[in-house]
């Protein structure tokens, strides 16, 4: 048994779901389908999950939201009317709709996360819908059913492990295909909660681990993952086959074609991963499997990089000697509810680095002034934008002279680093650099490696 997944992108229209179907129709094995809701049709589209959060928005502001609501119903309309549904199918979507602005939640963040969840829940919905028009029995399953459970982090849920015994007792000797809305569970209180944005690739996981499937398929529109993002690089060289760990640190850094946390239930259960691609599926795609089935040909497999990091520069003498000082920083962290990411040090130095996606403007301005007054360093510098790049390669394990052969071609392009990090993580190095020399410098390190 497989459990398929299919991203925002394939599932953006009725053109795209009928690619969707035949794939699914062509092969019984694929009885577990997981799904996003529907994403980008052209460049410049809105995929539904922002088109709800700007719902939620306007909801919360106690805007009109008359035109945010028929655009909405036009996605799900347009797919519907593709594969001529009757319209009353699509009634019950609609009314989950409006209905949204009605009900009442228990905080700010449990509205937003109930909005962003639907573009999966009524998605899923439409595609059972659609599926069994066609001819392909078809169920969908909500998260409820299958006691999907997530801790009450509504915006960025994590998942409780105690839910893989009631997924797998999801019965499948049925011979419908069972469609589960990816990106969110239910809270103990049975509220709506999300996992971080991308997060269906991490349903999709879920499922394949709970129901120990053979394989975990997830479909993107892109026909393997590249060493490098393929809008820095055009034409890189595609991944035929990585290790969990691998991908976990590139999809971390960057490489948004898979979900970093989305990796964990899949080394947990020991399932497979294949990327594929919607619009090419013959092609052998991207597997991503257990390192005993990887055989390395070079030291590198991929390079990603991210601009979403922010990073605190503190100096102070001596900060070497002080017991305990780390824990007074750590502690102001925690009061402020904030996690870190990296925290490089020297003698007399600290950079702590942080995912700004995850941070107010309000807790970084808490932190910074109770850190002054509490701390009282000789430097404090706040580094509002900070670019990482990850360098990852299960061949770089004890490598003399990766580093040279890294950093060597920064130097002809005059490009300066901030920070680097080898040793942490054995299968990768890790570089703080300018956001705006990121680019550059990734692609001269790929050109120097790979050609
Ligand atoms: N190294 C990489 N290899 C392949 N795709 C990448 C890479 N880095 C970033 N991407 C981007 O990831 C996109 C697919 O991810 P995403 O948009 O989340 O897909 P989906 O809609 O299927 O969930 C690709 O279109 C590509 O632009
Ligand atoms: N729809 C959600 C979850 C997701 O995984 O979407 P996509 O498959 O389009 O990356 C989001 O936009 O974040």
């Amino acid at each position: 048994m497989k459990v398929t997944k299919f991203g925002g992108s394939s599932l953006a229209n009725g053109q795209q779901l009928q690619r969707v179907y035949d794939i699914i129709r062509a092969d019984d094995d694929r009885k577990v389908v997981v799904v996003s809701a529907p994403g980008k049709r052209f460049k410049d589209d809105r995929k539904v999950t922002d088109l709800l959060i700007s719902y939620a928005q306007a909801t919360l502001a106690d805007e009109d939201t008359t035109e945010i609501i028929e655009t909405i119903k036009h996605r799900y309309h347009s797919i519907g009317e593709y594969f001529e549904l009757p319209d009353y199918e699509l009634a019950d979507l609609d009314e989950q709709i409006e209905h949204l602005a009605r009900k009442h939640y228990r905080s700010f963040d449990y509205l937003y996360a109930a909005f962003a969840a639907h573009g999966e829940y009524l998605n899923a919905q439409l595609i059972a819908k659609v599926f069994n028009h066609l001819g392909m029995p078809a169920r969908f399953v909500d998260p409820k059913e299958i006691g999907l459970v997530v801790d009450d982090n509504a915006r960025s849920a994590t998942f409780d492990a105690a839910s893989y015994t009631t997924i797998g007792e999801l019965d499948l000797s049925t011979s419908e295909r069972l469609i589960v809305p990816g990106f969110f569970g239910y809270t103990k209180n049975g509220d709506m909660a999300t996992f971080s944005r991308g997060g269906s690739d991490i349903t999709g996981a879920i499922m394949a681990r709970g129901l120990r499937a053979d394989l975990y398929e997830n479909f993107t529109d892109v026909s393997a993952i590249y060493a490098v993002n393929p809008s820095i690089v055009e034409h890189p060289a595609a991944i035929q086959q990585m290790t969990y760990d691998e991908m976990r640190e590139l999809s971390y850094a960057g490489f948004a074609v898979f979900h970093d946390e989305a990796i964990i239930p899949a080394i947990q259960g020991g399932i497979r991963i294949n990327i594929k691609n919607t619009n090419d599926p013959d092609a052998p795609g991207t597997f991503i499997v257990p390192p005993t089935e990887v055989q390395q040909t070079r030291p590198v497999t991929g390079i990603a990089n991210s601009n979403r990091f922010a990073a605190l520069y503190l100096h102070r003498y001596l900060l070497n000697k002080q017991v305990g000082f780390t824990l007074r920083i750590l502690e102001i962290l925690k009061r402020h509810n904030i996690s870190y990411e990296h925290m490089p040090s020297g003698i007399d130095d600290l950079t702590i680095i942080f995912d700004k996606t995850m941070l107010t403007q309000e807790q970084v301005d808490n932190m910074l002034s109770d850190i002054a007054a509490e701390i009282k360093p000789d430097t404090l510098k706040w580094i509002p934008s900070y670019g990482i790049i990850m360098v990852v390669g299960e061949g770089m394990r004890n490598r003399v002279g990766a580093l040279t052969e890294i950093v060597a071609p920064l130097k002809e392009r005059n490009i300066s680093l901030q920070m680097v990090n080898q040793g942490a993580s054995e299968i990768s190095i890790m570089l703080g650099i300018q956001p705006d020399l990121s680019d550059s410098a990734v692609e001269a390190i790929y050109t120097n490696i790979f050609k």
